[in-house]
């Protein structure tokens, strides 16, 4: 084990990966009961894709621990399955055996983009200003995921988004969460997310605010979803553009997560993070998963910020991942339990990871406003807009843009221009989705 991860050339031992993996896996867990919820919309059954889930997130991950050597799980992203259920099936018309279909074309896509040196051209185009909004804008995305979840903002018809009902019980058990995770992690307690997750869950339990659910099930049946994506009537249906916007989302989706979790455990400290080869190898994991996923019945699969926990927490190779890809596989026998965690639990963890990576903005050089600008509005759109795909485009354009328009065009690499104008055509034949 020490030999395969190298856990002491990490600074990390067992027991340290062991715990980080709990608390990711904790903070993930949501997506075994969310997935179904969303894509069953679509006419898919809802008990297989729970099954679909639990096993696309436990061989994504196991194959990014054991073959990327990262510390960082992967599952079905959200956003692409809201873009999979209410866009590609719910607007288009197109049935869900046929994005299934497009899901893996886009996996073989992503997978051939990996595989040649075009994928690492294109991460080579991300400015280096744009990898510390990246960064800073996956905090700020988990800091909205956990604010959402906890009720501490709600939307508002008048402003968009407000202050929500703190007197709600399950909101203040967020709030003090979030006082004994900072004060135990700035303690150095060994193991403070999780405990502070565990805390949070057994009070919300015995406070009557969470339920819990029992230990044991049996998994339902996975043939409904299995194997049932139709891939010639992907292609049939003339379905191409949906595919490329799942490749452009995916790609971008997968580089900005993995740059900024890698960039907070320390993993892009060699050489430029294009070239880095556990960046290459994560994505290669990432590509696999998707076509994978397909399979099984779920729609595209992609590294999780939430990982970001089990960094915190110490997390550095990917043991991290492989404990994660266990609790996924035991997730299914143990469904009751993983539900009995509520959001309210894993929120605090997720809003102290998130105040800890806004700190890449101090990073930018704030004298060069053609810089930090574009950076900046990376960082914004990602919690804005739920999409850390959206923040990567806005940079992209923002960043060509400005430059042109200062002189400075020599400044930006052939790959910005190129994925600047793909973002432009998807948002002109797309909108927002
Ligand atoms: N689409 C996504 N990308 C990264 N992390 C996520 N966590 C949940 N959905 C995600």
């Amino acid at each position: 084990m020490e030999r395969y991860f190298k856990l002491s050339q990490h600074g990390s031992t067992v027991r340290t990966e062991v715990i980080a993996g709990i608390t990711t896996f904790l903070t993930m867990a949501y997506i075994i009961f969310v997935n179904p919820s969303i894509l069953s919309t679509t006419g898919m059954d809802s008990n297989a894709v729970f099954v679909a889930t639990c096993l696309a997130a436990a061989i994504g991950s196991a194959v990014m621990g054991l073959w990327a050597n990262w510390p960082i799980g992967m599952a079905p992203g959200m956003g692409l399955n809201a873009f999979f259920a209410f866009t590609v099936v719910g607007a288009m018309g197109f049935t869900w055996q046929q994005a299934l279909g497009a899901v893996f074309i886009s996996g073989l896509i992503f997978l051939f983009l990996s595989a040649t040196g075009i994928r690492r051209w294109l991460v080579a185009g991300i400015p280096v200003s744009m990898r510390s909004g990246v960064a800073a804008g996956i905090g700020m995305f988990l800091g909205i995921i956990a604010l959402q979840s906890s009720g501490i903002v709600v939307d508002s018809p008048a402003t968009l988004v407000t202050l929500g009902d703190l007197t709600n019980p399950g909101t203040l058990l967020t709030i003090a969460g979030f006082f004994i995770i900072v004060a135990l992690d700035a303690m150095r307690v060994t193991g403070a997310i999780l405990i502070g997750i565990l805390v949070i869950t057994v009070a919300a339990i015995l406070l009557g605010v969470s339920q819990f659910g029992g230990i044991m099930s049996m998994p339902p049946s996975i043939a409904p979803t299995l194997l049932q994506l139709d891939v010639w009537g992907a292609i049939g249906f003339g379905i191409f553009h949906v595919i490329l916007v799942m490749v452009l989302v995916e790609v971008f989706d997968a580089t900005g997560t993995l740059i900024g979790v890698a960039k907070r455990a320390g993993l892009l400290k060699e050489g430029p993070a294009h070239t880095n080869p556990g960046l290459s190898r994560a994505l290669m994991a990432d590509s696999t998963a998707i076509t994978v996923g397909s399979m099984l019945g779920t729609s595209s699969t992609t590294a999780y910020v939430e990982s970001a926990s089990g960094v915190q927490a110490g997390g550095r190779t990917g043991l991290t991942a492989l404990v994660v890809a266990v609790l996924f596989l035991l997730a299914m026998f143990f469904a009751p339990l993983a539900g009995s965690v509520p959001a309210y639990a894993t929120a605090p963890a997720l809003l102290y990871v998130a105040t800890l990576m806004v700190r890449e903005l101090a990073e930018l050089d704030w004298e060069d406003v053609t810089e930090a600008a574009p950076a900046v509005l990376t960082a914004l759109i990602m919690p804005l807009t739920y999409s850390i795909a959206n923040g990567l485009a806005f940079g992209f354009i923002s960043y060509a843009v400005i430059k042109l328009l200062t002189g400075k065009v020599s400044q930006v690499h052939a790959a910005t221009w190129i994925v600047a104008a793909l973002f432009v055509i998807k948002f002109a034949f797309f909108g927002g989705h």
